[in-house]
């Protein structure tokens, strides 16, 4: 068990290591004074290690907001949210930019920069983190593993959309985060290219015990999902196990599990 640290406003709570995402009555409000408004009401969720999760729900009904508060992309002021071992409320930017180094993040634009290759593009990932001596071979490897070897040093505009993809999650998973959180990941693509992705990311989640939150629209690929949440005005409308999901969750072998296509 992990101890959480403790905020103005919460007790001290301890998390399960087998607990990637711990939610407790989040609330959280976009403006201020008259114009405050409250896009999320007393949210609770646990996201357990390993397991692939898809949050889906009408237009603005929260599901980025609640994406970009778990990725620690904005800052949570009311409830409690704790993910990785780490609690969010409370916490400056600086520690939020710690936060995000352990997240993958994957969106609907794929974000690559034009001008560099694909391996390039997954290179400055690996930059992030400091590691400037292998970050070619880090970038190939990934890139290979994901079926793109022989694109490597292709640039975005010679790609497909479901090669552009792959290459943003290569890009996403090359630092071996343990949160992957994707926002319409197949909305650009064609029936076959977004079921790869998806796909792609269920093995991740599988053999490497990652935990993926995805919030999609796309009904042709629920069935990946080991569970899928419904958020409906802010509120979490259903929880929905599909039966799947088997907690194997043992963090010394975490290391050691190879991801292989
Ligand atoms: N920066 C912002 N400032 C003020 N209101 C915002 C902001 N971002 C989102 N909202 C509002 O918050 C609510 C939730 O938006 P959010 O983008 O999280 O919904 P969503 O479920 O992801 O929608 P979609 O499926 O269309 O992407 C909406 O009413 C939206 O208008």
């Amino acid at each position: 068990m992990r101890e959480v640290t403790d905020t103005p406003n919460l007790p001290t709570a301890a998390v399960p290591e087998a607990i990637a995402v711990q939610i407790r009555h989040l609330n959280y409000y976009f403006g201020r004074g008259d114009l405050r408004k409250q896009v999320l009401f007393d949210i609770s969720l646990d996201l357990p290690v390993g397991q692939i999760v898809i949050m889906t729900g009408p237009s603005g009904s929260g599901k980025t907001t609640l994406l970009t508060l778990i990725g620690a992309l904005r800052s949570a002021h009311q409830g409690s949210l704790t993910v990785l071992g780490q609690e969010l409320v409370g916490l400056g930017n600086r520690q939020l930019v710690q936060v995000r180094r352990n997240i993958g993040f994957i969106f609907q634009a794929h974000n690559l920069f034009e001008s560099l290759t694909a391996a390039q593009n997954v290179e400055m990932a690996v930059e992030l983190l400091g590691n400037f001596d292998s970050k070619h071979e880090q970038a190939v490897e990934i890139l290979a593993q994901i079926g793109l070897k022989d694109r490597v040093n292709y640039k975005p505009q010679s790609l497909s959309g479901g090669q552009k993809q792959r290459v943003a999650i290569a890009r996403a998973l090359v630092n071996q985060p343990r949160l992957v959180l994707a926002d319409e990941p197949t909305a650009a693509l064609d029936k076959k290219s977004g079921r790869d992705v998806v796909t792609l990311m269920q093995k991740l989640a599988k053999e490497q015990q990652r935990t993926i939150l995805m919030v999609t629209h796309d009904n042709r690929i629920l069935d990946v999902a080991d569970r899928i949440i419904n958020l409906v005005d802010g509120r979490l409308e259903s929880d929905q196990d599909l039966g799947n999901f088997v907690q194997t969750h043992d963090p010394k072998s975490l290391d050691r599990r190879m991801f292989i296509m």
